[in-house]
């Protein structure tokens, strides 16, 4: 362990419970930033983010009662495009995740070198516990209160935990009817028949499974002797599973909200429904043997892929992951703390910033195809994501190969150097 990995897990240990999504990203930024000659104002400004907007949205229920939700909108840097993420529906969406949230859409979006900068929101809301016509009332509802701060060249939303194409069709329609025209580009990730991009959905699974398969390929291993584990069954962990299977890998766990299923000679990933198919059903799937979430984390696998919430993995349950390879389909799903320890017990952490960003690529496809009005095929979307991705991961493995880095810090120089040269060329006014 390097010292500074050291004296990181001993100053995090304590602080490691209430590690929030903001103070993860700002610890990440200032590593990253000790490898780099960058202005110290230029980080500086950089851990905060440019704006962060709070709304209050009335939402009329089902029974006639009226009860009012809290929804943000933090938008990190836009120094490179317009700020660009997803929204969450989730009871523990707060200010302070959303800032966090949103400096790593900054960061993902440079290392894929696409040009927007780093946006999230999202409601203090329990999706499951509204019907779908208060989800619809509620949405507009964010919509119309968000409307002066989004737009196509301004701010652009995407689906997150608990959102998908339907409630971006909502969003864009609300927004397109308070502007008088149909702006399909103020959303990405909005079903194809309103300007969605084919493959959207499955997008930031497949760049998932597309970092695991170099990575494998680059420590030398053998992608059909490799056993697989998956927390999270919805919009990232699903197809990741389905095409490391589908590729030969052996799938023997995944889980949703209820816990896990597990079969050590390898699940059918087609044949367990997903979140989008049927929230929370995973648990109730007819496999071998039933586990906590805790315990799937814990498996002997070579890959752990944590794809539904943050903070997971911390300094609690660091020691005991036995996985190998760690490939992040979650947003910050790895404390600081747990992070310094898999850099001292050699297990290779593939970041979110770089393993999911095949949502927030494909969301730029549909951006383009929305300003050109012309729809591309699956198959063009397959090809052009998986050329970026590759572009994405050389850039990464240069760093890895050249400094002799963790992943992360790899992937956090190439996005820096992006964002900070940007800010430096651009300058402050006045
Ligand atoms: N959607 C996107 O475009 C992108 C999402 N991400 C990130 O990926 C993660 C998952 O998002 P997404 O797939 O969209 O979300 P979904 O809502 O589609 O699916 C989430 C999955 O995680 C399960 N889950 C929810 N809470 C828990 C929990 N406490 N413990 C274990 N499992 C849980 C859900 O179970 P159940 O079905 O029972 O509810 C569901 O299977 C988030 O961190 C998100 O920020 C990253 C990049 C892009
Ligand atoms: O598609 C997008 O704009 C962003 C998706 C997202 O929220 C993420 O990558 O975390």
């Amino acid at each position: 362990m390097t010292a500074a990995a050291s004296s990181e897990t001993e100053a995090t240990d304590e602080a490691e419970e209430q590690e929030s999504a903001v103070e993860t990203a700002r610890r990440q930024l200032e590593r990253a930033a000790a490898h780099l000659d960058v202005d110290a104002g230029v980080i500086d400004r950089l851990k905060h983010p440019d704006k962060v907007h709070q709304v209050s949205i009335p939402l009329k229920r089902d029974d006639g009662s009226l009860e009012v939700f809290t929804g943000y909108r933090a938008q990190h840097d836009s120094v490179r495009g317009p700020f660009k993420g997803g929204l969450r529906y989730h009871p523990e969406v707060s200010a302070e995740e959303c800032v966090g949230l949103s400096m790593w859409m900054t960061w993902k979006c440079a290392v894929m070198d696409i040009p927007f900068g780093g946006g999230k929101g999202g409601v203090v809301v329990n999706p499951k516990e509204l019907s779908e016509t208060e989800k619809e009332r509620l949405t507009r509802r964010f919509a119309e209160e968000l409307r002066e701060f989004v737009g196509p060249m301004k701010d652009i939303p995407a689906p997150d935990m608990g959102t998908d194409p339907q409630t971006m069709a909502w969003f864009m329609d609300a927004y397109s009817m308070q502007e008088g025209e149909t702006h399909p580009g103020v959303v990405t990730g909005k079903p194809p028949v309103i300007g969605g991009s084919y493959g959207r959905e499955e997008a930031p699974g497949r760049s998932v499974a597309i970092i695991a398969r170099q990575a494998i390929e680059y420590y030398d291993w053998d992608l059909s002797e490799t056993t697989v584990a998956v927390q999270g069954f919805g919009s990232v962990g699903a197809p990741a599973a389905r095409l490391l299977d589908q590729w030969g890998a052996t799938v023997v766990a995944v889980s949703d909200v209820n816990g896990a299923i597990y079969d050590p000679d390898g699940l059918d990933t087609d044949d367990v429904q997903d979140h989008d198919e049927r929230p929370g059903m995973v648990s109730g799937y007819d496999a071998p043997q039933k586990l906590e979430n805790a315990e799937l984390l814990e498996l002997d696998v070579d890959v752990l892929i944590p794809a539904a919430i943050g903070n997971v993995l911390t300094v609690d349950n660091a020691n005991d992951v036995q996985a190998r390879m760690i490939v992040e389909g979650a947003n910050g799903p790895t404390t600081t703390a747990a992070d310094a320890i898999f850099e001292e017990r050699g297990v290779h952490v593939l970041p979110d910033i770089l393993a999911n960003a095949g949502g927030v690529t494909v969301s730029y496809f549909e951006w383009l195809q929305d300003i050109n009005r012309r729809q591309w095929s699956l198959d063009r979307v397959h090809e052009e994501l998986e050329s970026e991705m590759l572009k994405a991961w050389d850039a990464v493995r240069r760093e890895v190969d050249d400094r002799d880095v963790t992943w992360r810090d790899a992937a956090y120089v190439v996005a820096l150097e992006r964002v900070s040269e940007a800010h430096e060329i651009r300058g402050v006014w006045p």
